[in-house]
């Protein structure tokens, strides 16, 4: 039954539905318009007596309570929490508040989580879903570009540790994504750029046309014209649900999704978590990969400087940062190249020590290998300011 104080709310339109395969952890991701306030799209989650959403100070007071009024229909009890609002909050200390809030709300097993917010809301509460009396559904409701075009989709949650990005975390893969296109209107410039990166990080490594598509239409993009932002989240999420339905917890093929992530999470843990944006990161360590590639042969100059210029017309740095010095005897007065190789060795990609880059061909393929130090260092030097 509708409750009373229930206010009529324009119904859903789903522009697309892509499917992500995973056999009995299948999902679908529903991509449109007023979505967040039209209680069908909530229709046929897991049942339970209480949901939680998790979100932070700044995107709960825009969305919290539009996506508590519609999901009231479908649970007794929908709780709320909210978090504080930044990559440097991406700690245990975040994740012990949703544990707190979860325990002394009574919830149980059967609770479902919604995660509504960017990356970093999304990453923690899929994390807690996971740990909660060993596992409780969760539902992500992407508000940002980059959490709708990468982050809520294949199941990868984690917390960051001061010595590496995401080190602490768990595969688990959400029941549902949700991602309301008309969020991104309220989303700072800064943020859409960030997202952007991640947009374009799909044309080298899988889809060449894609990458013809977002040049051709970049100024759409960030103009945030609906129907650009609509095929942008779409073609996205199709190729991150092929790669992930086909490797699901990164045996191979899936490592691709970490084109520019090498030399991106070290410039974030370097400088300090929050202080560049994860796409930021992504955005210069994709000019940095590329610009290897290049050394070993592998990518022709002209489609390096294109994508540098892409990458700049995204609103993007091109130029890496020097790093700070880390913490202890080994880390005082490294050269700037030799502090990123250092943060890149931590890498989840690393095998006994050899940091593994994702380096792109002029095919528009992506392929995992190692590069000699020296050489690294030439391109971090010829990167940085
Ligand atoms: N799990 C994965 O596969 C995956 C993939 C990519 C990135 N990530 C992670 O995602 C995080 C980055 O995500 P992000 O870029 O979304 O950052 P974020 O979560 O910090 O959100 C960016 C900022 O925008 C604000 N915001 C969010 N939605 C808004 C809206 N609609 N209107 C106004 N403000 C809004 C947030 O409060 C925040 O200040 C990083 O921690 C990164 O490691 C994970
Ligand atoms: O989904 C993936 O796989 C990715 O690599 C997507 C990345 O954009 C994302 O930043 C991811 O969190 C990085 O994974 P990590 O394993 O390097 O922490
Ligand atoms: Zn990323």
């Amino acid at each position: 039954m509708t409750p009373a104080t229930h206010q009529p709310s324009a119904a859903g339109q789903v522009h697309a539905r892509v499917e992500i395969d995973l056999g009995e952890r299948s999902y679908p991701i529903l991509i449109g318009s007023s979505l967040l306030d039209d209680p069908a799209t909530w229709s046929g989650l897991p049942k339970a007596a209480s949901a939680l959403i998790v979100t932070n100070e700044t995107v709960g007071p825009l969305y919290a309570a539009r996506l508590q009024q519609a999901l009231r229909p479908h649970y007794p009890q929908v709780h709320v929490l909210s978090l504080p609002d930044g990559e440097a909050y991406k700690t245990w200390d975040s994740l012990n508040l949703i544990f707190d809030a979860l325990l002394s709300r009574g919830c149980d097993r059967k609770t479902v989580l919604f995660a509504l917010g960017g990356g970093v809301v999304g990453d923690m509460t899929g994390f807690a879903a996971a740990c909660y009396m060993r596992g409780v559904p969760f539902v992500q409701v992407p508000t940002t570009l980059l959490a709708q075009v990468d982050s809520s989709v294949g199941g990868k949650t984690a917390i960051n540790h001061p010595l590496g990005k995401n080190m602490i975390g768990a595969f688990y893969q959400p029941v549902r994504v949700v991602c309301d296109l008309d969020t991104l209107q309220t989303l700072p410039e800064r943020e859409l750029s960030a997202g952007l990166a991640e947009v374009i990080k799909y044309g080298p490594i899988h889809d060449l046309a894609f990458l013809d598509w977002i040049e051709a239409n970049l100024p759409a993009l960030r103009a945030r014209e609906p129907k650009a932002l609509a095929y942008a989240v779409q073609r996205s999420c199709e190729i991150k649900a092929e790669v992930v339905g086909q490797d699901e917890r990164e045996a191979g093929l899936r490592a691709i999704l970490n084109f520019g992530h090498t030399f991106g999470h070290a410039i974030e843990a370097g400088l300090g978590y929050g202080e560049w944006l994860h796409g930021e990161g992504v955005g210069c360590g994709m000019v940095m990969a590329a610009r290897l590639s290049q050394r070993l042969g592998l990518l022709a100059e002209d489609k390096v400087e294109r994508l540098v210029r892409l990458v700049d017309a995204a609103g993007l740095p091109v130029r890496g940062p020097q790093l700070k010095a880390g913490h202890g005897e080994d880390c005082a007065d490294l050269p700037n190249a030799q502090r990123y190789l250092q943060l890149m060795r931590v890498d989840k990609k690393a095998e006994a020590g050899e940091i593994k880059f994702v380096l792109v061909e002029d095919a528009g393929r992506a392929v995992v290998r190692g590069a000699p130090d020296a050489l690294v260092a030439e391109v971090i030097d010829a990167c940085c300011a």
